[in-house]
């Protein structure tokens, strides 16, 4: 029954569809889930994504904190984000420790009198958690400890597991993506590029099996992306959220990013740097993959061991795992959770030993760089535009409409640098944390590039790639590493990780190498009972209600099969 129709028949002349919905409405109080932007006290930015702007808030309710993410509305033709959509989609449907939690969906309209805005912004409202450990890692005070990374790790596993068990392919594991407080606990967020996968969930002993279905290859922050994506493989699995976290492993281990690809090209160069070149045996049927038919390289053993020999043979064998060439063996969480490094001295921390750290978020990258004598030239790649071109009704300024220094100026605008120009708006206010390139040009807040909004629209057919969505990044710029590859590499340039060159190398800094580094694990609920306190307290649903473990709400899991 349509709208419009009905309220002819009730009232017996006709009523436009939105006089109807406004004498239709529901009472406020019976929507679960939502609640008004004023029902929260806006603290100060965190982070910026590709698909929001992160602030931290107060519950005027609880008195916890959150954090609000702003979705953005690129394009109001096209509606609510569907990418924001799944987002939120999925993480209504997950309850796991180490897995972000949704807490509540805030909504902010806008005031008439003043604000030409037409629609409402909506924000999504999760625990606040101190660190994402990309802003950990850089850090030059923080240092991990090898028990630290492997509560880190396991509780990175232990997350994964549950999705992949549940799955979910995340399709886009990064360290900025890892959050973690300061209780020890880590939880994977940001479900942006997440979505069901169709294929067998892994198996104890048979790493990440067979796919089932295509999926769209344009997944996964470049310098966490497998090889098999950047040969193009549609028909991939949950092993390529175990190569990310491989390339985390290793990150906590040296303190920088380890594959750091300037170009997807380069990207398959250093990967094979790392772990040598395919062959039939270390990657069956890497040859027909669409991606490698034009690839020409000087064979190379890899150099893992060697790399990463300080960090003794536990942390190898695991990385070796975790990195392997092919994705049918690749380790899936079952078998990585049980691996001999995570049994043997120095054994893993618990959370609750673990030592706390100062809040470190994107937006803090430059705090600690600025603390930093000698710092290196700054990195190449471009700083993402600002000014939304609608004036800052729809973009990631507008917003929690009152003159809290939040409404509009500064900040990133949109997807991609080469998409937006800059446009230097007033300084930001005082609470909010300007990333360190901008500091001190006075400049207002914006990140290094992001990836591009997800193509993949859940129908398994290829996207179509906007060439706008994807920066060309130096490509050239430097000879091949090691012989590296050559030929007509047809692979599009694609994802550009969220923090790149114009972050300093985490080992120019005056740090002291360390041992390792990552996620941190659970056991934690027990020794830190306020911590669950305060969750069970401001949920709006019990962990028992989760859908994954009642089969009756299976059927909201059909939308992502579509
Ligand atoms: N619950 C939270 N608590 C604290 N900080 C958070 C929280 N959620 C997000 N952040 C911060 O905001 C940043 C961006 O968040 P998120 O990754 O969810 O956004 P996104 O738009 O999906 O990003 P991306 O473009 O990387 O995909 C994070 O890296 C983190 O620094």
């Amino acid at each position: 029954m349509s709208v419009s129709a009905t309220p002819s028949r009730e009232v017996g002349h006709a009523v436009s569809p939105r006089s109807f919905a406004m004498a239709h409405q529901r009472p406020k109080a019976s929507f679960v889930g939502c609640s008004k932007i004023s029902d929260y006290e806006v603290l100060g930015k965190l982070g910026e994504g590709t698909f929001g702007e992160v602030h931290r808030a107060r519950s005027k309710r609880t008195g916890s904190l959150v954090a609000l993410k702003k979705i953005i509305m690129h394009n109001e033709k096209d509606g609510f984000p569907i990418t924001s959509l799944r987002e939120i989609k999925l993480l209504k449907l997950l309850s796991h420790r180490n897995v972000l939690r949704l807490e509540d969906m805030a909504v902010e309209h806008p005031i008439r009198t003043t604000d030409k805005r037409k629609k409402p912004i909506m924000y999504m409202v999760t625990p606040y958690m101190d660190h994402d450990l990309s802003g950990l890692l850089d850090n030059p005070s923080v240092h991990f400890t090898e028990p630290q990374i492997k509560c880190y790790m396991l509780q990175l596993l232990e997350g994964l597991r549950y999705l992949h068990e549940n799955h979910i392919l995340h399709r886009d594991m990064k360290a900025a993506n890892l959050l973690i407080n300061n209780k020890g606990i880590l939880q994977i967020a940001d479900f942006g590029l997440a979505r069901h996968y169709e294929g067998e969930v892994p198996v104890a002993g048979r790493g990440g099996g067979e796919g089932r279905r295509d999926y769209t290859s344009l997944v996964v922050t470049r310098w966490y992306r497998p090889p098999e994506l950047l040969m193009n493989l549609k028909r991939y699995t949950t092993a390529i959220d175990l190569w990310g976290v491989g390339c985390v492993f290793g990150e906590m281990l040296v303190g920088k990013p380890i594959l750091a690809g300037e170009s997807d090209h380069d990207q398959l160069d250093i990967i094979f740097d790392l772990c040598g070149t395919p062959t039939e045996e270390n990657m069956p049927g890497w040859r027909s993959l669409p991606g490698a038919e034009a690839l020409q390289f000087r064979p190379r053993p890899g150099n893992l061991s060697q790399r990463f020999k300080e960090y003794g043979s536990g942390a190898i064998s695991l990385l070796k795992e975790l990195l392997k060439l092919d994705w049918k063996t690749r380790s899936n969480a079952i078998d990585a959770l049980k691996h001999p490094y995570f049994r043997n001295a120095p054994y893993p921390a618990a959370p609750g030993d673990l030592p706390t750290f100062e809040e470190s978020h994107e937006f803090d990258r430059r705090k600690f760089h600025d603390r930093r004598a000698n710092l290196p030239p700054a990195p190449k790649g471009g700083t993402v535009g600002r000014g939304p071109p609608d004036g800052g009704h729809t973009g990631p300024n507008s917003g929690f409409n009152n003159p809290d220094g939040y409404g509009g100026g500064g900040g990133r605008n949109g997807v991609n640098g080469s998409r937006y120009p800059r446009n230097r708006g007033p300084p930001p206010p005082p609470d909010e944390r300007i990333p360190a390139w901008n500091r001190d040009r006075g400049l207002p807040p914006s990140l290094p590039p992001r990836p591009p909004p997800p193509v993949d629209y859940g129908n398994g057919i290829d996207p179509v790639v906007h060439p706008e969505g994807y920066r060309e990044r130096d490509r050239g710029s430097r000879p091949p590493r090691g012989g590296g590859l050559t030929g007509a590499h047809p692979v599009v340039d694609t994802y550009i990780p969220s923090y790149d060159r114009e972050v300093p190398r985490r080992d120019d800094r005056r740090r002291p190498p360390r041992d390792d580094w990552d996620d941190r694990r659970h056991e934690w609920d027990r020794r830190r009972p306020e911590y669950d306190d305060r969750a069970r307290a401001s949920r709006t649903r019990s962990r028992s209600r989760s859908p994954l473990r009642d089969p009756h709400r299976e059927r909201d899991r059909d939308v992502y099969r579509r």
